[in-house]
């Protein structure tokens, strides 16, 4: 039986399989693999764990059972190459998508990788995560990893006012209404007003707020200052926003395109006429901007289907409806070409030591769901990775590192 040890003093440390190493308040004891898992669909040196308090304060010991053919690391696939790559994470609400993102946001960082973690999710809880303030829509350091690690959580409400401003016609849609209106141009105003944008931007659906978040973190990693990042990973939504957005630049680009082409009837309709009565036509460079944005949205299509760069990970947890909701989700990344290739299985429970009813039937229950995962035509192709539902709360860089020490292998 091979254990595999975390050093606290050397966060940059590969698992070792020979020796046990004291990390941090908590012990990880061993258990037997499941034999139900085959190997081709289980991460290299998947980790069963079972916790219990360590009579050692600050010392934590993992142990783990690798099976002598695994050999590739899923890992040194992921961290291998300078070429910037995208990791995106989703999945079902609270299954530990942020848990996730930040665990492998730190271990880019503590393997090389200037990395930069972004949330799209509109309920943000990156600071919460890192237990550091990374608010505010800029890139914030995060203290702690041993290479630049940068936070950013985009504010919808902001990123959506300047989508809203860029649409607006000058001075507002009503006052060029009635200027139109009295021009006999009303109509043009009225082809507009059916794109439905303002309550597009009032009442958004799910996925939009992504969208615009994503087109601007684009728009960030265009200046040269962020192309140090060699790694980045989203934190996304819940599902339901995912797949949203999946057909939003879609739509938006098509959106843009007409309010673009409307834009530039009615601007050119209304300086004509103001040159007229010798009026200055002050139209900021709003078409401009709009045009940008569509630009991103397209960039936005095509970042989530480049296979040599992108890869969405699905997060789950062993239950059924996760497990549905899962696969449902790979269905539709694939059935829009986004490269899905592993799926994280988070808080799987140890195996009973005690005599806790409550917690064997629990793992039962989860090992059906681990079961259907094997089963399931979606779900079966891709790397399965593990983790187990820890003691703790997953807060701050510490208790993140050792999180990703253990799915990202
Ligand atoms: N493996 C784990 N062991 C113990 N606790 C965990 C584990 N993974 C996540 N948690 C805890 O579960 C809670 C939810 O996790 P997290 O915020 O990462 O989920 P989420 O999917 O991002 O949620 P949301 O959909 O609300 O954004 C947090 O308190 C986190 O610390």
């Amino acid at each position: 039986m091979a254990t595999l040890s975390l050093s606290s003093s050397s966060p940059l440390c590969k698992p070792k399989f020979s020796s046990t190493t004291l990390v941090s308040g908590i012990d990880f004891i061993p258990f037997s693999p499941r034999p139900s898992l085959s190997s081709s669909t289980i991460s290299p040196a998947t980790v069963y764990l079972s916790v219990k308090q360590n009579r050692h304060r600050n010392s934590l010991q993992v142990k783990s059972v690798a099976s002598p053919t695994e050999t590739v690391s899923e890992f040194d696939e992921m961290v291998s190459g300078t070429k910037r790559k995208y990791y995106m994470l989703g999945g079902k609400g609270g299954v530990g998508k942020t848990s996730c993102a930040a665990s492998l946001a730190v271990r880019f960082a503590n393997n090389g990788h200037p990395t930069l973690v972004v949330s799209t999710d509109p309920a943000h809880s990156l600071s919460d995560s890192f237990a550091q303030d990374l608010t505010g829509g800029m890139l914030v350091p995060v203290e702690g990893p041993d290479s630049p690690l940068f936070a950013l959580e985009i504010n919808p409400e902001k990123a959506r006012e300047e989508f809203r401003s860029a649409s607006q016609m000058n001075g507002g849609t009503t006052e060029v209404k009635d200027f139109m209106d009295g021009m006999g141009l009303g109509m043009l105003v009225e082809q507009l007003g059916e794109l439905k944008l303002g309550e597009l931007l009032d009442t958004p659906p799910p996925g939009l707020d992504e969208a615009i978040a994503i087109s601007k973190v684009i728009q960030f990693l265009e200046s040269p200052e962020y192309n140090m990042f060699t790694r980045i990973v989203f934190d996304t939504a819940p599902t339901g926003h995912t797949l949203r957005l999946l057909s939003l630049p879609d739509f938006l680009d098509a959106s843009i395109g007409k309010i673009l082409k409307l834009r530039q009837k009615i601007t050119s309709a209304t300086s004509a006429i103001k040159s007229v009565f010798g009026k200055e036509d002050n139209q900021p460079d709003a078409a401009e901007k709009l045009e940008r944005l569509r630009e991103r949205m397209v960039k936005v299509r095509e970042l989530f289907r480049d296979t040599e760069s992108t890869e969405f990970v699905i997060v789950t947890i062993p239950t059924v409806m996760a497990v549905s909701e899962s696969s449902r989700l790979s269905a539709s990344l694939k059935k829009e070409s986004v490269p899905v290739k592993r799926l994280v299985v988070n808080q799987i429970l140890p195996p009973s030591s005690s005599d806790c009813k409550f917690c064997s039937i629990k793992r039962k229950d989860q090992m059906r769901a681990l079961d259907m995962i094997r089963e399931d035509s979606e779900l079966s192709g891709l790397t399965l990775m593990e983790a187990p539902l820890v003691d703790m709360e997953i807060r701050g860089v510490p208790a993140l590192r050792f999180l990703g020490d253990i799915i990202w292998k």
